[in-house]
């Protein structure tokens, strides 16, 4: 049976500019625009030319590759012909091959926020359409407040859909601008619009305001309408649109779905998806939701003794997906939840092999349990555990020996009243027979203590030259006098590769260096890994 097409419509670079916090610079559209291609959605919607410096600059030249570079503006003002109107003359003059105007479909708003008759605006929709048609451009039109105003007036609704199909329009997207529609009830007018307008020039655009605009645009796609509006990662105004992150993998992977439809994206670009989502964080400067749907770094992560047990025997018992179908990755993570299987999973993936039946995990997993009941948390710090799961194992190498540390602020002020900080630490270790003392400042105790750590490190130094630290972060545990410090430690060196460590004390400064400590015998956990390969 052949498959029919579905279309994906991105308005990342329109609606998600209105998402309050986040202002695109013409880099950031540019860069944005590649992360879309990498996906291969159909449509992207680049802005509103004519609208700000950036998005006219933005549309002096076309630039996608193979999506549709698409135009949003809004339909010609009255009193005015859309010849005349220089709004609709910058889409039409600018580099887009499609265009998308929006019209209000809601009588009410038309009276109210436009201050025109309802037949005033369907007039300037129909005009707005042929000009654009007439300019040779692919025209959409944005029904706004569609299924509100369905639902007040459903005969000047459905006259703005027969209007700008008429008048030549390629799709017309119904909206749910305040995003408080219900999935049934948008089923139900999608239902009744697919009745007098064929599906395949139907689209939704829905808000998220009641977190079901995944769910909306779902229903409205199994009601009939065969182009789906989004964003990435969900942006947009107020609670923001439709997350085509999970729509996407939704619509290709799912049967009910995958059966009926075919999409523009291939199984090689759908396995993009995790890197196109956590990419787009990074350019916005936030960190990626943990539990994000498919694309999250706890997507396909447990925590859990029994479901790690199952796991290792078939993956799809916890998993609804192939994680590397979108571009994830599976972890089975150690923790006070975890079980031998989850202990197993994590050895294997240090490289360390142990048997299901050795005593000696019976031994590391009540070591995990009883450490984590004390502050530690081992689901992130993964160096930290494969530390503790060698020394438990007995084949954890001897490196070095700290026999001393101390760290000291010392606040100065002079005359002038200014003050003066500064920071030192001392660090004395033994390395076989040699003794190595290291004084150095810093701008905080903690940084003192790691710059005298690795100051000298012997015959090591060569070894941890590339490391640095890259975050730090301290978390106070049970507030009060018996407060405990848990200090998470990340670094990283110059494969690229990054770790945590983790120190836990009453004591911060403790705490801090017991991490540092750590950090560097991963460190050198691992180039010896890589020495040995080297010598064989
Ligand atoms: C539901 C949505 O998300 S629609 C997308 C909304 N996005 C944006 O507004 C972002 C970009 N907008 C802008 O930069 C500016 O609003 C501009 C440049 C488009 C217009 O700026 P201004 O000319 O100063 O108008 P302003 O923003 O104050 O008001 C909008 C005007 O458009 C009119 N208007 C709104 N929608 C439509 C429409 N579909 N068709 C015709 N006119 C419309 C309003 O009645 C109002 O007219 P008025 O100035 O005579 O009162
Ligand atoms: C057009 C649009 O963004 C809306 O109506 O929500």
């Amino acid at each position: 049976m052949s498959k029919e097409r579905l279309y994906i419509f991105d308005t990342t670079l329109r609606d998600g500019a209105q998402t309050a916090g986040i202002e695109f610079s013409l880099e950031d559209k540019i860069s944005i625009v590649g992360l879309l291609e990498r996906l291969g959605v159909d449509y992207i919607e680049g802005g509103y030319p004519g609208a700000n410096p950036i998005d006219t600059e933005f549309f002096s030249e076309k630039r996608t590759k193979q999506a549709r570079f698409t135009a949003f503006g809004m339909t010609k003002r009255a009193g005015r012909s859309a010849a005349n109107d220089p709004g609709v003359q910058g889409l039409l003059n600018s580099s887009a091959e499609a265009t998308c105007f929006v019209a209000k479909a809601w009588d009410e708003q038309v009276r109210v926020a436009l201050e025109i008759s309802p037949e005033e605006n369907l007039a300037n929709l129909i005009d707005t359409v042929q000009a654009s048609v007439a300019a040779n451009k692919e025209t959409m039109i944005d029904c706004e407040h569609f299924f509100d105003g369905f639902k007040a007036n459903p005969d000047y609704a459905l006259s703005c859909v027969l209007g700008a199909i008429d008048a030549g329009a390629r799709w017309v997207v119904l909206c749910d601008t305040n995003g408080g529609t219900m999935p049934s009830e948008i089923a139900e007018i999608v239902r009744k619009v697919v009745a007098v307008v064929p599906g395949d020039k139907i689209g939704i655009h829905a808000h998220d305001d009641t977190g079901q605009a995944v769910a909306n645009t779902l229903a409205a796609v199994e009601a009939g309408a065969r182009q789906v509006q989004g964003t990435l990662n969900g942006i947009g105004e107020r609670c923001g649109n439709a997350n085509l992150i999970t729509l996407i993998p939704t619509l290709a992977l799912k049967p009910v779905f995958a059966n009926q439809f075919s999409l523009s994206i291939s199984d090689e670009q759908l396995a993009n998806l995790t890197q196109v989502s956590r990419a787009f964080d990074d350019r916005l400067n936030r960190a990626p939701e943990r539990q994000s749907p498919y694309v999250g770094a706890s997507a396909f992560t447990t925590k859990a003794g029994i479901h790690a047990s199952a796991l290792a025997k078939d993956f799809s018992s916890y998993e609804h997906v192939p994680p590397e179908s979108v571009g994830n990755e599976r972890a089975i993570l150690v923790s006070q939840q975890a079980g031998k299987s989850n202990l197993l999973s994590a050895l294997a993936r240090h490289g360390i092999p142990v048997e299901k039946d050795d005593p000696r995990l019976n031994t590391l997993l009540s070591n995990v349990k009883d450490r984590e009941s004390r502050g530690y948390s081992y689901d992130g710090a993964d160096a930290s555990f494969a530390i503790l799961a060698r020394r438990v194992l007995g084949i954890l190498p001897h490196f070095f020996t700290v026999t001393s540390f101390r760290a000291s602020v010392e606040q100065r002020v002079d005359d002038a009243g200014t003050l003066d900080a500064l920071t030192e630490a001392v660090v004395k270790i033994r390395i076989d027979d040699e003794l190595l003392m290291s004084v150095a400042e810093g701008n905080g105790p903690v940084n003192a203590l790691d710059l005298a750590l690795r100051k000298d490190l012997g015959k090591y130094s060569d070894r941890i030259g590339d490391m640095e630290l890259v975050d730090f972060k301290v978390r106070i545990l049970n507030g009060g006098t018996g407060a405990v410090t848990r200090v998470l430690v990340e670094s990283r060196d110059a494969s690229g590769e990054r770790w945590y460590t983790i120190g836990v004390s009453p004591n911060i400064i403790d705490a801090s260096f017991e991490a540092l400590y750590e950090s560097i015998t991963y460190k050198l956990l691992k180039t010896e890994a890589a020495q040995s390969l080297v010598a064989m």
